[in-house]
């Protein structure tokens, strides 16, 4: 079993991208600018924020963070998209989801610049990425193939099972897993709640990726020899006995299923920072659009 180690990945395209950014200076360019805003006090939310700010200081991007309350109406917050899509000095921007339920979450997104969705959340650039058109492409299913393809997974030919249909993850993750090229051309099977018997559709995958939010869900019965395993699933777990109150379990039960698989992606270390470094990705790219 191969570990699919998504934190060494994510330092290294970090480093990849510092360099990039190095050029820039050196050439007198003003350096990607990425803004995020965060609604509301979710504490993982607030996690993963910091995180994105702390990835932009280490590869020498300029960010700004934007807090607004948790009783933010949708038509404040839709002032403020609007003043980062006018804002020359922000390249790209994010909206931390979810969002408050007094909030609209697909119009919030249709607000923003579509040359700025450094999420690849608006309905133009998923278009896009469904018609293979260069465009942003969603930051963790962007870093999924990344591990792929730098771990040289063959996907061509493979059945790949998504498990979950989210817009963040499960949706465009079947798309580009059936998309031409690498990694890609794989026949895809997307499952959700509604699917039926779902334990005869996994144990015919030769990739399995969850994005379910179920922790253990995926039981080595439930998978076949060999196959390679991506789990998305980051929960929160209650648990005294560590030393944050909680522990972070993925969709996997990554004792027996590691042992069956050819590849697996470890919860915590595994797709989570390959999501950060991809939206610094999608931000370099916003950044050489604009200019
Ligand atoms: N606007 C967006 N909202 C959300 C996205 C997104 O891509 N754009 N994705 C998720 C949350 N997310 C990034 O925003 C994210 C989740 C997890 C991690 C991560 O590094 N996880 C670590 C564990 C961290 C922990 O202690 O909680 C890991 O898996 O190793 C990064 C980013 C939903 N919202």
């Amino acid at each position: 079993m191969i570990l699919l180690d998504g934190k060494k990945v994510s330092n290294d395209i970090k480093n990849e991208i510092t360099e990039e950014v190095k050029k820039m200076k050196a050439k007198g360019e003003k350096v990607p600018h990425l803004a995020a805003i965060i609604v509301g006090n979710d504490g993982a939310s607030l996690t993963y924020v910091a995180s994105k700010v702390k990835a932009c200081e280490r590869v020498g991007f300029e960010s700004t963070m934007i807090r607004m309350s948790n009783t933010t109406s949708e038509i404040e917050l839709l002032d403020k998209i609007e003043e980062l899509n006018n804002n020359p000095e922000i390249d790209g921007f994010i909206i931390q989801l979810p969002l408050p339920k007094q909030i609209d979450t697909q119009k919030v997104l249709m607000a923003v610049d579509p040359d700025k969705d450094v999420d690849g959340f608006h309905p133009m650039n998923f278009g896009k990425m469904a018609l293979d058109m260069s465009t942003f492409i969603p930051a963790t299913p962007f870093g999924i193939l990344e591990l792929l393809d730098r771990y040289n997974v063959e996907t061509k030919g493979k059945h790949t099972v998504v498990i979950g249909r989210s817009h963040i993850v499960g949706r465009p993750m079947s798309i580009l897993m059936g998309r031409k090229g690498f990694p890609g051309n794989s026949t895809v099977t997307i499952t959700h709640s509604h699917t039926k018997n779902i334990t005869q559709i996994t144990s015919q995958a030769d990739i399995i990726i969850s994005a379910l939010g179920v922790p253990n869900f995926l039981k080595a019965e439930m998978v076949k020899d060999d196959a390679v395993i991506i789990d998305v699933g980051i929960t929160r777990v209650v648990d005294e006995t560590s030393p944050k109150g909680y522990i972070i379990t993925g969709d996997v039960d990554f004792e027996n299923v590691s042992k069956k698989a050819s590849f697996i992606t470890p919860v915590p270390g595994g797709v989570g920072p390959m999501t950060i470094a991809m939206l610094l990705k999608n931000t370099l790219l916003a950044r050489e659009l604009r200019h």
